[in-house]
């Protein structure tokens, strides 16, 4: 089917649109549907906030419609920035203010207490209103420093997942890359949003009847 895959954010789209093709799906961006409209994130969960999202760009789109929200929540930081990761150095979006914040509040954290998660919410909705909602995380660590890869957006250079994808399965990160060292296949089959949308699949056929 033709979907709306519903994201301001360039890197973000890029991996709905890559997932959602492998899906099957055509894709149909904002931009590519003429669509300018930042909806308020006024949620307190990741769930509400995909929801809001849907809604707005479900109406205006008038297409089945996929949105996501997400965000990194830090064992140290008692999950924050959570679903403030966007707006955490208080500029919104602004990746390079939020990797550094986000370190200089980890600063004397030790190894054992770097422990994080991602979490993806995924809203996907029909112009008649009806709603799949599905969540998947991530677990791993954050590093002490800026891991730069040839991939990777927002906090990918500081998340060290606990495994990445590999053509016979998953395996254990023993090396400590982090999510901006992977590649696109590494990253979609253990990400949060590749297992929000891998659930999103697995239940889409049901949800449509
Ligand atoms: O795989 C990821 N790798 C790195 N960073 C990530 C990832 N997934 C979410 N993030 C970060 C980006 C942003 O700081 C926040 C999401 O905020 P979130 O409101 O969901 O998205 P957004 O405002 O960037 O775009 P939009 O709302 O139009 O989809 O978490
Ligand atoms: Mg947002």
């Amino acid at each position: 089917m033709i979907v709306c895959a519903a994201s301001n954010n360039a890197g973000k789209l890029k991996e709905l649109r890559r997932i959602l093709e492998r899906m099957g799906h055509e894709v149909k961006s904002l931009r590519e549907l003429g669509i300018n409209l930042d909806p308020e994130e006024t949620g307190t969960t990741f769930a509400e906030n995909a929801r809001i999202k849907a809604e707005a760009f479900c109406k205006a789109s008038g297409l089945p419609t996929v949105a996501d929200d997400s965000g990194l929540c830090t064992d140290a930081l008692h999950g924050a920035p959570g679903v403030y990761s966007a707006r955490y150095a208080g500029h919104h979006g602004d990746d390079d203010a939020n990797n550094a914040k986000l370190l200089r509040e980890l600063t004397d954290v030790p190894e054992e207490q770097r422990g994080a998660k991602f979490v993806s919410a995924v809203c996907f909705m029909l112009p008649n209103g009806r709603a799949l909602e599905v969540e998947g995380e991530c677990p791993g660590r954050i590093a002490f420093t800026l891991q730069n890869g040839d991939y990777g957006f927002g906090y990918d250079p500081l998340f060290i997942p606990d495994e990445y994808g590999a053509p016979d399965g998953k395996r254990p990160n023993t090396e400590r890359r982090s999510y901006a060292q992977l590649t696109p296949d590494e990253k979609d089959a253990i990400s949060h949003r590749g297992r929000a949308m891998e659930k999103l699949e697995a239940e889409l056929p049901a949800f449509l009847g």
